[in-house]
């Protein structure tokens, strides 16, 4: 479906509701899944929960958990342990691509029983269940911290829970600590200090909890991005979005956003798990915004069409992660920034993107490369010039009401065939 959208609009406002973090659904429906007596509020209704939900309740040998990135790790992980079944875990042809040998060696060092059906390091994946006979794993921390993740919610369920020691830069941090924190929900003894996660072993179904999701703060990133580009009307009516549910202490780290957003102009008000955007009229912009961003790689997109819009330079760094994400995100950004007529240039792992001096090139066609992130990040831009979303359902693997929602806020969207 191409989408063609626009919104001339001169000011914004808007209430929104947006579901539960796809990350701590994956995390709580697999955890449910190995202890019984968990209850899950809110959960997220993107496709890769719901994938992750199908895939745990299956008794089928082939699981095809399609573009789930998350999903795959976690369900490498899970499958492993289960006695005397066999699974064939597979994906998208992007999923194919996407590397998971130091997760595979890790389990197998455990005792795990996982072959590659394609290629050395890359899904589909054979694993025959089996009981984890070691308690202690190194493993690579650089790559993604979803093979981190992983291991950890299996840990408890080890005999003698697993220590896990990490070799190099920690890569995406708060999403290890996302984990930890669930686990010490649910009463899991366990610590993240230094290099070093410990896990203690905790009795199976004896647990009886209801956890609530916070609503997803990755999805929150494209009303931070709305709210900024209205500084162009900043003379005209208040800017104000609201969206629920969020709260200031936060398991996301991409809840970083409030933060971030401050720099171009957007502040957050929290109230009753319901967080108002404002656009600050008054904040001048920063020439250049230099971030890291190897904490919260999700929001790289936003960020960098953020500034592309608002028409400042950016110096992203970091960004080691995404060219192994849904996409090689960097290159789709050049490509689609260029498209717009910006200057930037990307490494494997920064991003810069000169101060725009031309106005924003009108009618283009955004491709979005099987990645939702594309498509909502390059939507905002809708504020200034008609801009058409090529393959716009792809935003369903992380926020299906997506476009709905755009269209409360006054967006005109029209399918072109
Ligand atoms: O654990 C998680 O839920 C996630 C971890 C991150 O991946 P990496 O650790 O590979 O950067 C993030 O990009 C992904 O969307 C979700
Ligand atoms: C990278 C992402 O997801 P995953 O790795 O779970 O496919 C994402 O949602 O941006």
């Amino acid at each position: 479906m191409l989408l063609n959208i626009q919104n001339t609009h001169t000011h914004l406002t808007g209430a929104i509701k947006i579901t539960g973090s796809k990350s701590e659904t994956n995390r709580l429906l697999l955890l449910q899944a190995l202890f019984k007596g968990i209850a899950i509020e809110n959960l997220s209704n993107s496709d890769d929960g719901m994938l992750m939900q199908k895939a745990l309740l299956s008794d089928a040998e082939t699981i095809d958990i399609h573009h789930a990135g998350t999903a795959m790790r976690f369900l490498t992980a899970y499958f492993a342990i289960q006695k005397g079944r066999k699974t064939i875990l597979t994906g998208s042809k992007r999923m194919q691509e996407r590397p998971i040998g130091i997760l595979v060696d890790a389990l197998r060092s455990l005792g795990a029983q996982i072959e590659y059906q394609k290629e050395e390091g890359y899904p589909p994946l054979c694993i025959q269940g089996t009981s984890l006979t070691k308690n202690e794993v190194t493993l690579k921390a650089n790559v993604s911290s979803q093979y981190i993740s992983a291991l950890m919610l299996i840990g408890a369920t080890l005999p003698e829970g697993l220590i896990i020691t990490l070799e190099g830069k920690i890569t995406s941090v708060p999403y290890i600590n996302m984990t930890l924190q669930l686990l010490h929900q649910l009463d899991i003894i366990a610590s993240f200090e230094g290099q070093s996660i410990k896990i203690q072993p905790a009795a199976l179904g004896e647990l009886s909890k209801t956890i609530t999701v916070e609503s997803d703060w990755s999805s929150a990133s494209y009303y931070y991005s709305l709210v900024a580009l209205m500084h162009k009307h900043k003379d005209s009516h208040p800017t104000e979005i609201t969206i629920s549910s969020y709260k200031k202490d936060s398991l996301q780290g991409d809840a970083v956003l409030a933060k971030i957003y401050t720099e171009l102009g957007v502040t957050s008000h929290f109230e009753n798990h319901a967080l108002t955007l404002r656009l600050d009229a008054h904040k001048e912009l920063p020439e250049t915004l230099t971030l890291d961003l190897s904490n919260s790689p999700d929001i790289a997109q936003t960020i960098a069409v953020s500034c592309f819009g608002l028409g400042i330079a950016c110096d992203l760094s970091g960004l080691h992660t995404l060219k192994i994400k849904e996409t090689d995100r960097l290159e789709a950004l050049k490509a689609e920034i260029t498209k717009l007529g910006g200057d930037i240039e990307v490494t494997d792992k920064t991003l810069h993107l000169k101060t725009r001096i031309t106005p924003i090139k009108e009618n283009c066609t955004i491709a979005t490369y099987h990645d939702h992130r594309m498509a909502m990040a390059f939507a905002p831009l809708g504020l200034f010039v008609p801009i058409c979303i090529e393959d716009a359902g792809v935003v369903s693997k992380s926020y299906p009401d997506f476009w709905e929602d755009l269209k409360t806020l006054g967006f005109k969207q029209e399918i072109i065939h």
